[in-house]
């Protein structure tokens, strides 16, 4: 017997950062909007916690009990007093690795809808969400999906109305960039430029009026306007070359263009599904990515799409 789960990746429309917590932290406002590339994860019953991994990027993704798709089995497997779980985790991996896109934690949330299945257990949503939280703060919006306000860390989720479908386009650098690498360099910028980086001198973030509204009216123009992530200082300074692209996609006629999260994938909005993909055409022309995608959303959170 088999269960697959697909999941989608994400970009933060919004990420407002706060200053550094004494647990090593930021709290945000983190909007998050779940697209069409995704994963698939698929558990099929086995001796122990094995993996295997396939896709273009699959030979740099950890096959062992640090992937997040393992670390989620034995932890919904120990929350249930299961001592020895059994299930092999293949991971159909589309969302570009280490790239902001939270692939790791799509596949951390995949592997627990898709073990809840396989073992019958009927864990309750609050219960997966709280599971989810231990396991990274963008674990849990991989669950739900959609569009959400992320508060705290990001595991506090809130879900937004959204008015219409958005069409984006993914450009992947060559390498990834480290989360903790990114927000370390967000607190040295903000150092540097003496503004401090504590949480008592930097205000707690909030979502963006402007931002919420053009997402609710489905409004594509002013949500290319409101678009906002305070870590792109910090990946630009980590990688210049990413300005770039964001140049290329911009004049291929993106109506906005962000790093997403830490990076270093570079999202651009695009009017319509036509503009997409000529702004994919273009950037995968202009040589300042390894690949670009065009894709849509929202899209649901991870879900049981198909079972063997
Ligand atoms: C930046 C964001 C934006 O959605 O995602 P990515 O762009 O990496 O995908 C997230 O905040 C990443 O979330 P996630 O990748 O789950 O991070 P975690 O495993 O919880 O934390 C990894 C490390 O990132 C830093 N971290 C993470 C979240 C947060 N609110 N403040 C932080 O400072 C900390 O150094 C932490 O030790
Ligand atoms: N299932 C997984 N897929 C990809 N990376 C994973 C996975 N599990 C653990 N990792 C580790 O997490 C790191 C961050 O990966 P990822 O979640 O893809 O990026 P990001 O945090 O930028 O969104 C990777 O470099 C890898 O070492």
């Amino acid at each position: 017997m088999s269960v697959t789960v697909r999941v989608p990746a994400k970009v933060n429309v919004q990420l407002g950062v706060g200053g550094l917590r004494a647990d090593g932290f930021h709290d945000l406002a983190n909007v998050f909007f779940a697209v069409a590339l995704g994963d698939e994860v698929t558990a099929t019953a086995g001796t122990g916690v094995t993996l295997s991994c396939s896709g273009p990027d699959a030979a740099v993704v950890p096959l062992d009990d640090s992937n997040l798709a393992a670390r989620a089995a034995r932890l919904l497997a120990a929350h249930h007093g299961i001592a020895d779980p059994g299930v092999h985790l293949h991971i159909a991996k589309a969302i570009p690795v280490a790239g902001g896109m939270a692939g790791g934690s799509a596949d951390g949330a995949a592997a627990l809808v898709a073990c809840d299945a396989l073992w019958g257990l009927g864990t309750p949503l609050d219960t997966l969400l709280e599971l989810a939280a231990e396991l990274g703060s963008d674990v849990p919006f991989a669950l739900v999906g959609g569009v959400a306000l992320g508060r705290g860390r990001g595991e506090i989720l809130e879900a937004l109305p959204v008015g219409g479908t958005f069409h984006w386009v993914f450009a992947v650098a060559d390498g990834g960039l480290s989360t903790p690498a990114v927000f370390r360099e967000c607190d040295r910028l903000r150092d540097e430029a003496g503004t401090g980086f504590g949480d008592t001198d930097v205000a707690t973030p909030d979502a963006d009026p402007a931002l919420l509204a053009a997402l609710a009216d489905g409004d594509v123009v002013a949500l290319a306007g409101a678009l906002a992530n305070d870590l792109q200082p910090a990946a630009l300074s980590l990688r210049p070359a990413l300005a770039d692209t964001l140049r290329a996609g911009t004049e291929a006629g993106a109506l906005g263009a962000l790093v997403s999260g830490s990076g270093p994938t570079c999202a651009f909005l695009a009017k319509d599904a036509d503009a997409a993909a000529a702004v994919a055409a273009a950037l995968r022309a202009s040589g300042t990515c390894r690949a670009a995608h065009a894709t849509y959303g929202p899209v649901p959170g991870a879900a049981v799409s198909a079972r063997g």
